[in-house]
């Protein structure tokens, strides 16, 4: 049985159809790719599978369970997480903060029994700490913990997201280009890092890129949206070749 799945999947806004009819499966412990040109349909695809849209008609799987339409926190406690295209951090807060806030949202009793201290609270608000500084260490930011975030450069912004959605402990992780605004070299060290996680935390990993060499490097299998209907679906040399693809690119034929 696949992890995630869609069941002709249809998000329409007014006349426009963002996506059409859609169909992934996604195994465990995979790294698939969602590519296409702008507009589309790749992020209202992650917006629908995380609550944030419940689709026009079809239906999301995870683990067999029909998520269509819940809220984004019932999502979330299901074990998807995902990340933005624009960074969302929280400006005002420290790089261990941040992580701590998606801490947070894996144990919704935590904020509750924090207010009316609660026994106990005191001993998981130090494990959500420990936890929060492992998860610091494996993304490479221990030592920025006490720092504001938006004092990171680019490429450690994106990287403290993304611990940030792994500390709701997360089984699908969803990155919404991950590599935008990165370097040659950053992009590289990014998809190692992509790989390293996806093994240390047993996650399957859904993602979206514009950047192609980081998308054939690291995906097992894509799926090409072209007005929201997928064109193509394959490994990366399927892809790579074909003519659907390369039209949709460079908009030949
Ligand atoms: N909330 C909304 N209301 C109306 N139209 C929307 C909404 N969200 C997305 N769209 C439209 O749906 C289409 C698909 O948008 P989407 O952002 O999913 O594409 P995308 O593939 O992620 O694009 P990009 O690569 O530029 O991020 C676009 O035409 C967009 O304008």
């Amino acid at each position: 049985m696949a992890l995630l799945e869609t069941q002709r999947v249809t998000m329409k806004f007014g006349g426009l159809t963002a996506v059409s009819d859609l169909n992934l499966a996604i195994q465990k412990n995979e790294i698939v790719g969602l590519i296409g040109p702008n507009g589309a349909g790749k992020t209202t695809v992650f917006n629908v599978i995380t609550g944030m849209n419940a689709p026009t008609s079809g239906r999301v799987l995870y683990g067999g369970e029909d998520i269509t339409g819940l809220q984004r926190h019932e999502v979330t406690r299901r074990g998807l997480a995902r990340t933005f295209q624009n960074i969302r951090l929280f400006k005002e807060l420290t790089v261990l903060e941040n992580v701590l806030v998606g801490c947070h949202l894996h144990m919704q009793a935590g904020l509750f029994s924090a207010t009316l201290h609660l026994p106990g609270y005191r001993r998981r608000d130090r494990e959500q700490r420990e936890h929060a500084q492992r998860l610091l260490a494996e993304v490479g930011l221990e030592a920025d913990a006490g720092a504001p975030a938006t004092s990171l450069p680019y490429g450690k912004q994106r990287r403290l997201e993304i611990a940030r959605a792994l500390a709701t402990r997360p089984s699908l992780l969803l990155l919404d280009e991950p590599a935008a605004g990165m370097n040659p070299q950053e992009s590289v060290e990014l998809m190692h890092f992509i790989r390293r996680i996806r093994d240390e935390f047993d996650l399957t990993i859904l993602l979206i890129e514009h950047h192609m060499q980081l998308v054939m490097g690291i995906c097992q299998r894509m799926y090409v949206l072209d007005y929201g209907v997928t064109i193509a679906q394959g490994d990366p040399a399927a892809i790579q070749n074909d003519p659907k693809v390369i039209e949709a690119y460079l908009g030949v034929g």
